[in-house]
């Protein structure tokens, strides 16, 4: 009989026992070399059904979630419910690592531990992309609404769109609407008193513009803005069953979640210094979510052009990429009058929501 040369030459028969242990090791060998082949992703012919296409759309049904609404009353299946990316090849490839490190690992899909909740247009979409960035954050693009639309598909439609994570990653999604919406506390604190909330804040005024340019751009015909603000124009009485204006009074809804929540489970996080000072706010974020203070000032670049800080990851020579152009219109100029009438009605509203949260963001 031959065997290699080695053990020829160390003049060693091998015995029965020991040529049946030789056979069991190459084939572990052998398994082992094709599992970590899989990991890389070479192994996977098809790819995994959750992904997020060139568009940055997740794909597998979140799209159709949410029915289109009375634009008027800011309900719309905003663009921003779809999701957006910042990186598209990064997405594609990931999506194919995960779908085959996922099985090898045994990834579960969890329910969100953490969910931010508003507000609109407060920069909930940053905030979110830039979170996504953490090795253990995993977090679902698009907005899933299910709070507040799709409550009656159950948890387990809930728990079905998040992605896949391992042991000691936090998954999170952000639907800015449930912060102003009246059930949403009760609901997720039936699905865990344990949830971390996260409110973007911006100053009531910008944003109800914001809010409103946004509408504006699909409903070009829509009356002016100050004609929407008030009830009556002559008698100067803001309508505050606008939702542009209702969503600004932050301390209003905030006592519907302190019925249900303690203050430390709610993080508010400025919309302005996450334009301004992205990675000390992502501070405050990550030791809120008890994350290690990966996301800082490495993964910031702020675009001049844009106005706004874009992504960069730092152990890459890729471009900077910033958000869509949904994020950062040019607002149309308000009657400085309205604007003012507008601020003097928040006024209050603003005082009382920096008592409750003793944070005071420097809006008046
Ligand atoms: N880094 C970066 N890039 C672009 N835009 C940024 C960024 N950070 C915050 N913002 C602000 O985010 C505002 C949109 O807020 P949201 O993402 O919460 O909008 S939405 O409710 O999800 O539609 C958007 O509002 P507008 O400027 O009015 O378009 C931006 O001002």
């Amino acid at each position: 009989m031959e065997y290699s040369p080695i053990i020829s030459s160390l003049n060693v028969v091998p015995s029965p026992h020991v040529k049946n242990k030789l056979f069991v090791f190459c084939i572990m060998l052998s398994l082992w070399v094709y599992m970590i082949y899989c990991c890389v992703g070479y192994c996977s012919t098809v790819p995994s059904l959750r992904y997020v296409n060139r568009h940055g759309k997740d794909v597998d049904g979140v799209e159709s979630l949410g029915a289109s609404r009375d634009l008027l009353n800011n309900n719309e299946n905003d663009l921003d419910s779809r999701g957006e990316e910042w990186d598209e090849p990064r997405s594609e490839a990931k999506a194919l690592d995960d779908n085959a490190l996922s099985s090898f690992f045994n990834e579960t899909k969890k329910l969100p531990q953490a969910i931010i909740i508003g507000v609109k247009k407060g920069g909930t979409r940053a905030l979110l992309e830039f979170l996504r960035l953490h090795p253990d954050v995993r977090a679902v693009g698009a907005e899933p609404h299910f709070f507040d639309r799709n409550y009656d598909k159950g948890l387990e439609w809930y728990r079905d769109l998040m992605p896949k994570s391992l042991e000691g990653h936090l998954t999170m999604e952000k639907t800015p609407s449930y912060y102003v919406t009246k059930d949403i506390p009760s609901r997720i604190y039936n699905m865990s008193k344990d949830t971390k909330l996260i409110v973007v804040v911006r100053d009531p005024v910008t944003r109800a513009i914001s809010d409103y340019t946004q509408t504006r751009s699909k409903k070009p015909d829509i009356p002016s803005f100050e004609s929407l603000t008030f009830k009556n124009i002559s008698s100067g009485q803001i309508d505050t069953s606008w939702s542009a204006v209702q969503i600004g009074m932050y301390a209003k809804h905030l006592e519907r979640w302190l019925k249900y929540f303690p203050m430390e489970q709610l993080l508010f996080v400025s919309g302005e210094r996450l334009i301004s000072d992205p990675a000390g706010e992502m501070v405050r974020v990550q030791d809120f979510l008890r994350l290690k203070r990966v996301i800082d000032e490495k993964y910031f670049h702020f675009n001049p052009a844009k106005g706004f800080p874009c992504l960069k990851r730092p152990e890459s020579n890729s471009k900077p990429h910033c958000l869509g152009k949904t994020k950062g219109r040019t607002h149309p100029n308000i009657d400085p009058d309205v604007v003012q009438k507008l601020r003097n009605f928040y006024k209050p509203f603003n005082m009382k929501f920096y008592e409750m949260t003793g944070h005071h963001f420097g809006w008046d």
